[in-house]
């Protein structure tokens, strides 16, 4: 046996016999460096662990939708709720897309007045619901249509209503013609007297959207898609059986769902996951992706937007700003006009043009907004459109709720919100995102039974919204992940139904059943709730809201029972695992 005494590496580390002053000093020097790195590494897998560990602990959810299906709107209900002082740090910033909004609207105001003068001929889509069944301009304008004149003005004004049925409850005495010689003149006239005076908001409108950026427009038609997909409506020939499922076609849903999963095998190479990465902006393509919501600040910054000043947070506003801000007062009392002119609004209705259904809708708020010393409410801001590009990360921390009335039992928690873009071509960016999400927060605007995607107006905007609950409920990497579901936009489609569009029209599966808002919800719900069961992995809780979130109390309750459900379901998991 060994003497105890003995040490082997005693001899081996013990320092060299016979060493100088010199080499003892450089021996050390060697050794404090080795033990500097050695320490620093300790360091390093010490904060990998601890943010690993924290990571685990986040709840990630990421919202998934259509475009203009109500996802930034939502993610705004949360910042305004759970972030209130970025949120009101942030506020005044979103004035002069409110301007932009309103700007818009009253722009292609006066471009239909424009084309009722100019004999133009009024969109098929519109003349159709006037006039007999709604359902024949579900299918493709191109194949369907044999009267050339109404295939050739199925092109959308930029900022008018997509859709398909006007409201039918025509107070104002107009034939589904053109107007008589006498109220055309009438109307020429007042049209060229107020085009003159509203000439400056066309140039606030090109200024601002310079200044904006591209997501102050809307995603429309490639001329590649336009005509090359038939038939991808809802059906309207009755049946649902064989190439139905759950009334809906599946037509769209190779399309969609190869957008989604197809392109994650190429997806998840491209990108990392986003967790760790840094917090700026990385440019894929032309689309810019943010961490944050300082996109005016970001645009700023990035050069991307030659000449821009932003209105930052504290309210202090760029030449341009003040520009369009003056403009818009001095045209107050035209706006004003031109909104409530009876005529005006009979010439809207024939075209079939309802803005009260776009975003971004606030000519009803022309008095508040056209002034010089405009500040948006909480209200203005939920309402307000702006275009997502990229991915935006939020992160909220719950921690400050701990003092507010009836919320948390779980201060300090971290929540990540991923808001997309959610028009065709950018739903490839979505996939990525799937890896460790806690939830899917999917928004299917209802409301657009009777409209088509501007990105291509051969799919039916619900059928499209199923078609992606199809594919995520479907997706292996999310089997884990909670799904909830928003039918939104509950307000339009009450409006949609009390004017007489009927559902069943576009739904042939609706059958004969009232054609009223709750009986359209509860159809719905259970027909999300079938595709949820039917195509999930494995078996899971449904959480199906009907939402308008455009109401931020009533969104404000949804909310808590989201937040509840999705911290159930993640420590449920987090107790499993
Ligand atoms: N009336 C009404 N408007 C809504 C509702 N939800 C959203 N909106 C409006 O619809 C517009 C589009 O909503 P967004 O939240 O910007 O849509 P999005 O899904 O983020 O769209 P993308 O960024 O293009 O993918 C906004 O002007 C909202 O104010 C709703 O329930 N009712
Ligand atoms: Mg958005």
């Amino acid at each position: 046996m060994p003497s105890v005494e003995h040490d082997p590496f005693a001899e081996v580390l013990e320092p060299p016999r016979h060493e100088s002053p010199h080499e003892k000093a450089m021996r050390e020097r060697k050794e404090a460096e080795a033990k500097h790195v050695s320490d620093m590494i300790d360091e390093d897998i010490k904060q990998e662990r601890a943010r690993l560990k924290k990571e685990r602990n986040v709840v990630k959810v990421l919202l998934l939708g259509q475009s203009e299906s109500g996802k930034s709107t939502t993610l705004k209900n949360f910042r305004m709720t759970y972030a209130r002082s970025e949120w009101e740090a942030e506020k005044a910033s979103w004035r002069t897309v409110i301007q932009l909004n309103l700007i818009r609207s009253i722009n292609a105001i006066m471009d239909t007045l424009q084309a009722e003068i100019d004999g133009e001929p009024i969109r098929a889509d519109a003349i159709h619901s006037q006039t007999q069944s709604a359902a024949t301009p579900l299918r493709s304008g191109k194949n369907n249509n044999e009267n050339n004149d109404e295939e050739e003005v199925d092109k959308r004004r930029p900022g008018t209503s997509r859709s398909l049925t006007p409201t039918t409850e025509d107070t104002v005495d107009l034939d589904s013609g053109l107007l008589d010689d006498e109220l055309i003149n009438q109307l020429r006239t007042q049209v060229t007297q107020l085009k003159l005076r509203l000439a400056p908001l066309r140039r606030v409108e090109s200024q601002l959207k310079h200044e904006l950026g591209a997501g102050t427009e809307e995603v429309t038609e490639s001329p590649t898609t336009k005509g090359t997909i038939s038939g991808n409506g809802v059906q309207n020939d009755g049946s649902i059986t064989g190439r139905h499922e759950n009334g809906f076609s599946r037509r769209t849903s190779v399309q969609t769902e190869r957008a989604i999963k197809g392109e994650s095998i190429e997806m998840r190479v491209m990108s990392q996951s986003p967790i760790g990465e840094s917090r700026t902006r990385q440019v894929r393509g032309d689309e810019f992706f943010v961490r944050g919501w300082r996109w005016r600040e970001m645009l700023r910054t990035s050069g991307l937007v030659s000449g821009f000043s932003a209105v930052s947070g504290s309210g202090v506003a760029s030449r341009e700003d003040e520009d369009a801000t003056e403009a818009i007062w001095r045209c107050k009392g035209d706006m004003k006009v031109l909104w409530t002119d009876e005529q005006v609004r009979g010439v809207l209705r024939k075209r079939g043009v309802i803005l009260e259904n776009n975003g971004g809708f606030f000519l009803d708020d022309i008095d508040r907004i056209a002034t010089r010393s405009y500040e948006p409410s909480d209200d203005d801001v939920v309402r307000a459109r702006l275009r997502t590009l990229g991915v935006q990360e939020h992160r909220i921390i719950f921690e400050s709720l701990a003092s507010q009335k009836g919320v948390l039992a779980d201060p300090g928690r971290e929540w990540i919100i991923y808001d997309v873009g959610g028009s065709r071509t950018v739903r490839r960016a979505w996939v990525p995102y799937f890896e460790n999400i806690t939830a899917i927060l999917f928004l299917a605007p209802i409301s657009c039974f009777d409209e088509r995607l501007l990105e291509d107006s051969n799919v039916n905007r619900l059928e499209d919204s199923v078609t992606i609950w199809r594919a995520i409920c479907s997706t292996k990497l999310l089997a884990r992940t909670t799904m909830i579901c928003f039918l939104n936009k509950c307000d339009i489609l009450k409006r949609k139904l009390d004017a007489g569009v009927e559902f069943k029209t576009y739904v042939p599966a609706f059958g004969d059943r009232e054609n009223n808002p709750g009986v359209v919800v509860k159809f719905l719900r259970n027909r999300f709730k079938d595709i949820l069961n039917k195509h999930s992995p494995e078996k899971r809780a449904t959480y199906i809201y009907p939402t308008t979130v455009t109401d931020t109390k009533t969104t404000a309750v949804t909310l808590t029972n989201v937040r509840d459900s999705v911290l159930h379901e993640h420590l449920k998991r987090a107790e499993f695992l």
